[in-house]
């Protein structure tokens, strides 16, 4: 269970006595450590645990100029195709390589999460909780011009920022992006909605999806706006999936508005080849994460993450988001639930739930584990990535697939 702390009370300090180093925590959140068994010392490694880039495919041959300009040598990842570790405090943002979208952040812990879902080129590939988007652009540089990828986030400005990434990285034209609630999203990949008999009617019906342009028409800006004025989460949950964005090759182009927005109940046989849930946590794992709320102020860290009315209803999202993932995997299909939280409520306790419910999933070993450097969860074939064995952000794994009936 986690600690339900009242306010924040002092600071503590935190020592790693291996690398000589200490931050200072709140108690609150100290206390949370302890609930769940977690090392607060971890928190002491931020400056040693290096960066992370990923070069976009096609770029390989710029890394020299790349070091150049960020003045540091990009280390190879030897576990993860496509990964360098560059040192913590370099930044990246200001770089021309990465205004060109020739390098991306993310952790090797997150690269994994994505590897571990074994996307083939033409899969039909779900991401329910997607933004601000890291793991959809490797997913979608790992389709290629093949398949289609949907996006799906709860939160819209979240998402946005995921279109604008795609758009940037030059990703999107098989991609799809839907504010939706994950733990209720029913529709089923492009390649079910093409089967579906295609509209007969002129090429200038408005019921028919145009190419995609940013400039949407009045009715359609209208419809947006007034779903965006929309506060509450519970009211986005009982509302439709809105498309935000559709490349030209998603499959979107051409279709039939009532033929997309179909939902299914059984995707059994029609759903997705894989589908990745990254659920929503508490990211305790994710050390940079935590740094923030130094900034943000410690307040922000027990209002978002160690309120107990929060985290008591977060892993009821966490089981929500699994199974309905899982719903919309087709048979021999592969799903990955990841979450950058290192407790185990939410993570082996989720699956454990999950599994007592669906006797059609099976945990699945990751073959490819058995180079990186993570260690095995409390399930077996369970994976968890931790600061002080991988030299990564925390992240936990669990792959499964859907057995026939
Ligand atoms: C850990 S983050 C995902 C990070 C993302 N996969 C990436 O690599 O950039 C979790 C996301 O889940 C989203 N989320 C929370 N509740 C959700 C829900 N009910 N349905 C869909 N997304 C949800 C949050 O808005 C957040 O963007």
């Amino acid at each position: 269970m986690y600690c339900r702390m009242g306010s924040i009370e002092a600071t503590s300090s935190v020592h790693n006595q291996e690398k000589g180093l200490s931050l200072s925590l709140p108690r609150s959140f100290l206390h949370f450590l302890e609930e769940n068994g977690l090392d607060p010392s971890i928190y002491a490694m931020i400056e040693t645990i290096p960066r992370y880039i990923r070069v976009k495919p096609g770029c390989e041959s710029q890394l020299v100029e790349i070091e150049n300009e960020l003045k540091c040598r990009l280390e190879k990842v030897s576990w993860l195709s496509g990964f360098f570790a560059i040192p913590s405090q370099i930044q990246i943002a200001g770089s021309k390589a990465y205004q060109q979208g020739k390098i991306y952040g993310m952790d090797a812990a997150s690269g994994a999460a994505v590897s571990a879902l074994n996307v083939s080129p033409a899969d039909h590939v779900l991401d329910l909780c997607c933004a601000p988007g890291a793991k959809l652009c490797m997913l979608a540089d790992l389709l290629g011009n093949s398949g289609s990828l949907t996006g799906v986030d709860i939160a819209r400005a979240r998402l946005a920022a995921c279109r604008t990434m795609l758009q940037k990285y030059s990703l999107g034209d098989h991609c799809r992006l839907f504010v939706a609630d994950g733990t209720s999203f029913s529709l089923l990949p492009v390649r079910s909605c093409m089967e579906t008999k295609p509209c007969l009617s002129g090429k200038n019906d408005p019921d028919i999806f145009a190419e995609w342009t940013a400039k949407r028409s009045w009715r359609e800006r209208k419809k947006a706006a007034k779903a965006g004025n929309i506060a509450d989460l519970d009211q986005i949950k009982s509302t439709s999936p809105e498309l935000i964005f559709y490349g030209r090759y998603s499959g979107v182009v051409g279709l039939c508005k009532n033929e997309l927005f179909r939902a299914v109940d059984e995707p059994s046989f029609s759903g997705y080849d894989r589908v990745l849930v990254d659920a929503e946590c508490t990211h305790d794992g994710s050390l940079k994460h935590i740094q923030k709320f130094e900034d943000w102020g410690w307040e922000t860290l027990e209002r978002r993450v160690l309120d107990a009315k929060r985290t008591d209803s977060l892993l009821h999202l966490q089981l929500q988001l699994l199974t309905n993932g899982f719903r919309l995997l087709r048979v021999g299909g592969t799903l990955v639930y990841s979450t950058c939280s290192l407790t185990v409520a939410q993570n082996e306790d989720v699956v454990k739930q999950f599994l007592s419910r669906n006797s059609l999933a099976e945990l699945r070993h990751v073959e490819a584990s058995a180079i990186w450097p993570c260690r095995s969860g409390g399930i077996p074939n369970t994976l968890r990535f931790d600061p002080k064995t991988s030299q990564t952000s925390g992240l936990f794994i669990a792959k499964f697939t859907r057995l026939a009936s």
